[in-house]
């Protein structure tokens, strides 16, 4: 018997949305025209108030479904025959969205190191004329983890009374200097890569790998390096760690750009909602939404004292935390305390 259901093949789409206008960025600078690569799932319902915006992490994509397969999908918390789930690729990213090895309109040739510095605003920004574009008044909810939760909530306080309810996990309203350190070492990594400077898709792929390996340091605890890295037998090298660091390494290296991490991290670094606000915590009391802000009591690099002072300086906050031992990335993991938590919170808030 063929117990599977036809929805995700008939309810999704992947696209890419053109805006031919210039985009004024934080910087001064401006990208004459941008493209988003996204996917929808679902469908908008005669009244449109169903909307989940998914903001996916430093180096997601729009594919909601497979990088949250435990949050997104049918019979999955965010349903796709229940909702209609955006996920957009970020700005600067270099899944299907305006990078630096897009064509420069004005030179005809990739940007590579001509391409401008973003900021967390300047992504919110482009989402929210993909908003415009597909017609969407407001959204039920913005949810993002990480960069994707600086974005999101640089968008909800944007959005003001457009959005409903804002979810935050493992972030913060501004990027702070431990972060700001983890991102220039990594930098400095793709940096001392002899290729960087070249205007070449794969300038600094080596020194990716190595930033990686740094950033994995930043992502995990050391309580999971303990069970999953741990030596069973007496050794001086030849380290599972050291093969595990670099394995991860080579694996983003292979998938993803130095020239767009270079940018994305630039934007996580400049992230600060108070900026020319009058501090994060007046920012903060100005965001119109319900929010709940998910801490992990593990996360090294976004404490979860960052992700409470969320919720406790805006005017409708919640906090819950995941208990875990993966650290940072265990926003991406656990599953079934996500859940849990979104449960909870919805049922508190009126579905
Ligand atoms: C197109 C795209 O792929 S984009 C979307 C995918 N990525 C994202 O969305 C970014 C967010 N996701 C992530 O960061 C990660 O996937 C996470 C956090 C969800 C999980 O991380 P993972 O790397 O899968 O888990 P983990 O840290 O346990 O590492 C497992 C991998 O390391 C390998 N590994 C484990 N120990 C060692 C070791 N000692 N030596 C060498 N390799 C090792 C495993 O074999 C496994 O390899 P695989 O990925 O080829 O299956
Ligand atoms: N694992 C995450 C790290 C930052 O949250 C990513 O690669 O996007």
């Amino acid at each position: 018997m063929n117990l599977q259901s036809p929805y995700l093949i008939t309810d999704m789409s992947q696209e890419v949305f053109h805006c031919e206008e210039e985009l004024q960025l934080d910087s001064g600078e401006s990208l004459p025209e941008f493209q988003l690569s996204y996917t929808t799932q679902g469908h908008l319902t005669a009244k449109k108030d169903n909307v989940i915006w998914v903001l996916h992490a430093l180096t997601g994509d729009a594919n909601a479904h497979e990088w949250w397969s435990g949050l997104v999908g049918e019979d999955k918390f965010f349903d796709p025959t229940k909702y209609f789930i955006v996920c957009a690729n970020l700005l600067g990213s270099c899944y299907g969205s305006t990078q630096p090895l897009s064509e420069n309109p004005k030179t005809g040739k990739p940007y590579y190191y001509d391409f401008p510095n973003l900021s967390t605003r300047d992504m919110a920004k482009a989402f929210d004329k993909l908003r415009e574009h597909l017609g969407i008044e407001k959204i039920d909810t913005v949810i993002g983890g990480s960069l994707g939760g600086q974005v999101a909530l640089e968008w909800s306080y944007s959005l003001q009374e457009k959005v409903k309810k804002t979810i935050i996990v493992a972030s913060n309203a501004k990027t702070s200097p431990w972060t700001i350190g983890f991102n220039e070492a990594q930098r400095m990594s793709i940096e001392s890569d002899s290729t960087w400077g070249q205007n070449s898709p794969d300038a600094g792929k080596k020194g990716l790998e190595a930033a990686r390996a740094i950033g994995m340091l930043s992502y995990r605890h050391q309580d999971i390096f303990e069970t999953s890295q741990k030596e069973t037998e007496e050794k001086t090298d030849h380290f599972k760690v050291s093969s595990y660091l670099r394995y991860q390494g080579q694996k983003l290296a292979n998938r993803f750009n130095a020239l767009s991490y270079w940018v994305l991290t630039k934007a996580m670094d400049s992230h600060d909602l108070g900026r020319g606000r009058g501090g994060t915590a007046k920012a903060l009391s100005e965001i119109k939404s319900k929010v709940l802000s998910i801490g992990i009591n593990t996360d090294l690099l976004f404490t979860k004292e960052e992700s409470q002072f969320i919720s406790k300086n805006v005017p409708n906050g919640t906090y819950r935390e995941i208990s875990s031992i993966y650290g940072h990335d265990a926003f991406l993991v656990e599953n079934e305390q996500l859940n849990y938590i979104l449960k909870s919170f919805y049922l508190e808030n009126n579905g």
